[in-house]
């Protein structure tokens, strides 16, 4: 539809104003020729096509809208553009322009000679009138284009929006405000923006003229609308000229966002974790697997968690997963680690700060992790690190499931799951008096214990398997697993880092390697070490042993395992071929040559 006739009333009151004021019939006819508004025999022609009208005929209106010029029609009867069928004995008509495009005409017409004679004798001052009301109509076309994609930009963003006159009542709210606020349009309209936020500055702002921006202000308590109202707010003030001396306030426009969305939005920005399950967990023990059907158990309760474990067992994984499994999962998981954080900090970490809490502090305050974590689960790592006057910060917040920022009043409800994970020994600590017992018990109403790594040795090759094709996709190494004396070395090891230095340990492997299987020569420093020093320990026979067995291994890796092969590899150490076989079978080697060893099942 054309843009003239989004203002058909105003376009309707203007052509009367003029038939009025002249007394001569007026048509206004838009950029497809129909006509919007009229006067005389115009009016019952309203919303129908000009007769004759075709944008493309040479009729005149067709070319004032093509080329925007204005004309005039002194004798319509022998005007080679005018094709008179209603007795219309002259006219002068007028483009209507909004930038560079013609969206309509305004024509006077005449119809009796008295008014040929009066629009011929007047028609510069005429067309100087129609000139003007042409302006006045298309500056109400942009206006009213303006307000309507204002109206739409207001509606369709994620802020509430208010607009407020300079005594504080709404004049204007977007859909968004009102389901914020929990009222409706109707009943916002006309109220005083203090009798639904008490405390707002709003007032300060109009009579100051000094805005603010992203500030957090809480509302609660009220007849009117919903019982809290947790919002980031930016109230600026409205002037009534862009420029002094003449610019005064007149009101105020309030843009306002949830703090459940803002702390969202943070999580997914900046905090958002892998997703993660308790099948990513690896081990075929029956310590793991008992471990992994209670976990599943008990993600499904809201009870406070401590798990238990030497550093590197997976209590971070546990943590992640129980999260994941649990009715929380799409919620946010917050991780602290009590260890990694100074103690100066880790209290305004975990409980937030309002706005000047203290020297240093942001202007607008912060929100804690606790307040992140809303409704979702928040993983204290290393618990046992968390100094004793923060022990019972957290007591109470287990205890009433709110917190306080620091230097704040207000107490804010916190609905978040627990889980809490250390590695030292607690219930030593607690003698010495440096863990609360009362926070133990708080903590630790569901426990669960992840065991070393040297407790469950069975899971060792599962996990090495799982890390080799881990860092050997991320390394983009074709290596199809450890040699046997690699992954015998291996196993034997009492990993005291855990399952992170066994990754570790196959990630500097397979960094190293450049056969196409680990070679013992691959694995860390370290760990071949403690392998060597124990075999210097050994007797003389076992050391002779372990060397000759890796050298036979070696030979039928290299020659083959046939019974060629073996006459060969007999002749090249200078043993017999009895002599061989003999040592192949008291060493224990295989009789196939020994092949890297490869992951078969998990
Ligand atoms: N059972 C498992 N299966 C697969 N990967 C594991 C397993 N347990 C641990 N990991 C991996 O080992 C590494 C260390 O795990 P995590 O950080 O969870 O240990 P942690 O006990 O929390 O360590 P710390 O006490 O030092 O914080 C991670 O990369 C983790 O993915």
């Amino acid at each position: 539809m054309s843009s003239l006739w989004e203002i058909k009333n105003t376009a309707q009151d203007i052509a009367e104003a003029i038939t009025a004021a002249i007394g001569i019939e007026v048509e206004i006819i838009d950029d497809q020729l129909m006509i919007v508004a009229g006067t005389g025999r115009y009016t019952e022609k309203i919303g129908q096509r000009e007769e004759e009208g075709n944008i493309d005929s040479g009729y005149i209106y067709s070319h004032i809208l093509k080329t925007g010029e204005e004309y005039v029609v002194e004798d319509a009867r022998h005007d080679e553009f005018y094709h008179a069928c209603e007795n219309e004995l002259a006219e002068v008509c007028c483009p209507i322009t909004s930038g560079n495009r013609i969206i309509g005409l305004i024509g006077l017409v005449a119809f009796t000679e008295a008014q040929r004679v009066l629009l011929l004798e007047s028609q510069r001052e005429l067309m100087i009138f129609l000139r003007r009301m042409a302006y006045l109509l298309s500056s109400k076309v942009s206006e009213t284009k303006m307000s309507n994609e204002l109206k739409s930009i207001i509606e369709t963003i994620h802020h509430g929006i208010i607009a407020v006159d300079r005594q504080g009542f709404i004049t204007l709210c977007n859909e968004t405000a009102e389901k914020l606020i929990g009222l409706g349009r109707t009943r916002l309209l006309g109220l005083r923006l203090i009798s639904i936020w008490p405390d707002s500055p709003v007032m300060e702002v109009i009579s100051t003229g000094v805005g603010y921006k992203d500030r957090e202000e809480m509302y609660r308590g009220h007849s009117h609308a919903a019982s809290a109202m947790h919002f980031f707010t930016t109230v600026t003030p409205i002037l009534s000229h862009q420029l002094p001396p003449d610019s005064q306030v007149v009101g105020a426009v309030i843009s306002f966002r949830d703090a459940a969305d803002v702390r969202k939005l943070v999580y997914e920005i900046t905090e958002k974790e892998e997703h993660s399950s308790l099948q990513e967990i690896i081990g075929r023990s029956e310590q793991i697997q008992e471990v992994k059907v209670y976990a599943e158990k008990v993600s499904q309760s809201n009870s406070t968690i401590l798990i238990t474990g030497e550093s590197g067992t997976g209590k971070g994984l546990l943590a992640k997963a129980i999260h994941f499994t649990s009715p929380r999962k799409h919620k946010p998981l917050i991780t602290v680690n009590c260890g990694a954080i100074p103690d100066t900090l880790l209290e305004s970490e975990l409980f937030g700060y309002e706005a000047g809490a203290f020297t240093g502090a942001s202007k607008s305050g912060k929100v804690g992790k606790f307040e992140l974590a809303q409704e979702g689960t928040i993983f204290l790592d290393e618990i046992g690190d968390m100094p004793l006057h923060l022990q019972v910060k957290l007591l109470h917040v287990l205890q009433h499931r709110e917190i306080e920022r620091v230097g704040g009043t207000r107490v804010i409800p916190v609905d978040v799951r627990v889980i809490a994970a250390t590695s030292r020994n607690l219930e030593k600590m607690m003698q010495e008096g440096e863990f609360r017992e009362d926070l133990y018990f708080r903590l630790s109403v569901i426990p669960i214990r992840i065991p070393s790594l040297f407790e469950r040795k069975e899971d060792i090759p599962l996990l090495l398997h799982h890390a080799l094709e881990k860092y050997r996709r991320l390394i983009g190494k074709e290596i199809r697993g450890f040699e046997q004396e690699t992954m015998e070395l291996l196993l034997n090891y009492h990993w005291p880092g855990n399952i992170r230095e066994l990754e570790n340990a196959v990630e500097y492997a397979v960094n190293m390697e450049t056969e196409s299987a680990i070679t013992p020569g691959s694995i860390p420093e370290r760990i071949l070490k403690l392998h060597r020093q124990k075999l210097t320990n050994a007797t003389l026979k076992t050391q002779l042993n372990v060397f000759e067995k890796q050298i036979i291994e070696r030979y039928l890796r290299e020659m083959g395992s046939s019974v060629e092969s073996k006459i060969r590899i007999a002749r090249r150490l200078g043993i017999s071929e009895s002599t061989l076989y003999r040592r192949i079978r008291e060493l224990g080697i295989h009789e196939k040559p020994p092949a890297p060893f490869v992951k078969n099942d998990k």
